[in-house]
């Protein structure tokens, strides 16, 4: 899935999303609740609206596919939100990218990873992204808009 907004006046964020995250509205409800992944890209995309900010929403179940989008940034996105879903928790292709194109990043995840089982409070992906939100449901979308707009010029 994908979906952008036009005239950022502050630059874009990539909005990325990993793997079953096309399943939200319909996949564990009880965890990940009612709203849709389109849901979540309009809400990201009003706040990054608001704050100026353009927003170029992706979904992808491929680790590859991420990585490319990752690339794909660099020089097009002033900032990266990522909810990288199960990849998180296995990807250093991921984190290297995160790395490599030296944007700001901040880690979103709906649930709180660390409620949860073990293996989710392990991410690879913290230690390159400034800001990590987990369990503020899809809103957390809107806090890691937030979070660059105070800190992005
Ligand atoms: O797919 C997901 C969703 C998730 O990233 C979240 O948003 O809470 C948490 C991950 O552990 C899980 O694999």
């Amino acid at each position: 899935m994908t979906s952008s907004t036009q005239a950022p006046r502050r630059g874009s964020i990539l909005v990325l999303n990993g793997p079953n995250l096309n399943l939200l509205g319909t996949r564990e409800p009880a965890i990940y609740g009612s709203a849709t992944l389109d849901d979540v890209a309009t809400l990201t995309a009003a706040a990054a609206n608001a704050a100026g900010f353009g927003a170029e929403c992706i979904q992808s179940n491929h680790e590859g596919d991420l990585v490319d989008a990752l690339h794909g940034a660099r020089g097009t996105a002033v900032a990266i939100i990522i909810n990288a879903g199960a990849y998180t928790h296995t990807s250093v292709a991921i984190r290297d990218a995160i790395a490599a194109v030296e944007l700001p990043a901040v880690e979103v995840h709906i649930s709180n990873v660390h409620q949860r089982e073990e293996f989710r409070r392990h991410s690879y992906l913290s230690a390159v992204c400034q800001a990590v939100i987990v369990g503020a449901g899809i809103h957390g979308y809107e806090l890691a808009v937030s979070y660059l707009d105070k800190t992005l010029p």
